[in-house]
């Protein structure tokens, strides 16, 4: 369906995301001369963007891998990480892997032999105080080794808000931004940002996807005021404005998108099944486009969440003549559109089949499926 816009003062509000067709377009080809982690950039970005945000989005990069990385999975959470990462490579990553906790660590392999996992993370309970900094050292030095080569982190799944593991993480996030890494930030790393919002402000490569809970919680901390549904385009739009123009995903019945300057949404298909996990899928999504690092999309939660992952590095590489009322527009919204696009159309496939019984796991078998019938591949 086409998107309707109009205007509130200097904002743009669309009524529905044209969903299919950003996801559509924003979807490379399958090319047989491509080889694993490495693809040539022919094509080149029209989004007009203002200054600032043109700088921080690094949009001169010419290669992309779909190279994701998932930070989260600890003691009590192996699920998250696990459906964040798979989903990735069900979407089209060409390599997805996990920094997690030694305890996550054996669990979160044995799910799977795709996923690379690197047991680095520390729980307060397994370190001595005085060994802190240096394992914090050690932390930032195994992350930093892969930093350049990654497309996108996911930033939260699955990560508990165990303080010292939080603090890790605050530093990762600060190396992400210097390197201009684009990051997508869901569970656990929106109990951290919320905290400590100066670690996400301005960075305008920053997705945030908050549930219910997670947005009820940063509409309290930074607009100091409760979550007014009445107004729902106009409050998310300031609140993306307030944290500088990050792009937020509100999850949710319709899936709301703001990037400060437009807001848009996707209420297509879905499924009445709540199950836990779903939100990680649309991680991967706004990646699903390889080179979340030229221009980002996120996608679908768990399995959301990590699409937002894949489509928004896809999205920073659409080429401009031919959709240019698609490249004209910021990719980590594009990201956003087609990772909630596709995430909800595999949660309406699988709810088609498995009813009440419909789990996280057989969402991400609909995947393929449903970016199939979207964009089919002869
Ligand atoms: N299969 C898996 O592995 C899955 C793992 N998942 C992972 O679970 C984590 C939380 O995500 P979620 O979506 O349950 O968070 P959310 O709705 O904000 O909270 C619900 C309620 O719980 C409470 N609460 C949470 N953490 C708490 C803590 N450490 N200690 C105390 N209270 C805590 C919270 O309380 P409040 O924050 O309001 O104080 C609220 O009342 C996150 O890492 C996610 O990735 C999910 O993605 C599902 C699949
Ligand atoms: N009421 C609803 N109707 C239809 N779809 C919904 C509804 N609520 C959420 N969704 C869809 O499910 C996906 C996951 O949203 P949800 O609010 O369950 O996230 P979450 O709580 O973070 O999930 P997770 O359990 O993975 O942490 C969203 O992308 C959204 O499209
Ligand atoms: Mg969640």
């Amino acid at each position: 369906m086409q998107g309707v816009r109009f205007s509130s003062g200097a904002a743009s509000f669309s009524l529905e995301a044209d969903a299919e067709n950003v996801l559509r377009a924003i979807t490379p080809t399958l090319d047989p001369n491509r080889h694993k982690g490495q693809a040539e950039r022919s094509k080149s970005l029209l989004w007009v963007c203002t200054e600032e945000r043109s700088k921080s989005a690094n949009i001169s990069s010419l290669f992309w891998s779909g190279n994701i990385a998932v930070i989260g999975g600890c003691r009590e959470y192996t699920g998250a990480p696990y459906f964040a990462a798979i989903s990735a490579l069900k979407i089209g990553a060409d390599l997805s892997h996990v920094f997690c906790t030694r305890d996550a660590a054996s669990v979160i392999k044995s799910y799977s032999p795709e996923l690379i996992v690197h047991p680095i993370l520390e729980e307060s309970y397994s370190v001595r105080d005085e060994d802190k900094s240096f394992i914090l050292e050690n932390v930032l030095g195994e992350v930093d080794k892969w930093m350049e080569r990654f497309d996108c982190l996911v930033i939260g799944p699955g990560l508990g808000r165990d303080p010292f593991l939080l603090d890790c993480v605050s530093k990762i996030i600060k190396h992400a931004r210097q390197s201009n890494v684009p990051i997508v930030i869901d569970g656990d790393g929106l109990f951290l940002i919320t905290n400590w919002l100066d670690l996400v402000s301005g960075y305008h490569l920053a997705v945030l996807t908050p549930n219910v809970n997670e947005y009820k919680r940063l509409v309290q901390k930074v607009l100091s005021c409760e979550v007014n549904d009445e107004d729902a385009r106009e409050q998310l739009l300031s609140l993306a404005k307030r944290i500088g123009g990050v792009t937020i995903l509100r999850k949710g019945k319709a899936d709301l998108i703001s990037d400060g300057e437009t807001v848009e949404s996707v209420s297509i298909y879905g499924s009445p099944r709540r199950c836990g996990g779903q939100g990680d899928i649309l991680l991967e999504g706004k990646f699903l486009f390889p080179s979340f690092r030229l221009f980002f999309c996120e996608w679908l939660l768990f399995v959301c969440v990590n699409c937002v992952a894949i489509f928004l590095s896809w999205a920073r590489q659409i080429v401009t003549d031919e959709n240019l009322s698609i490249s004209s527009r910021n990719p980590t919204m594009l990201g956003c559109i087609a990772g909630s696009t596709l995430m909800r159309k595999a949660a309406s496939l699988a709810f088609e089949n498995k009813k009440r019984s419909t789990l996280t796991t057989d969402i991400i078998e609909c995947l393929g499926r449903s970016l199939q019938d979207i964009c089919p591949v002869p």
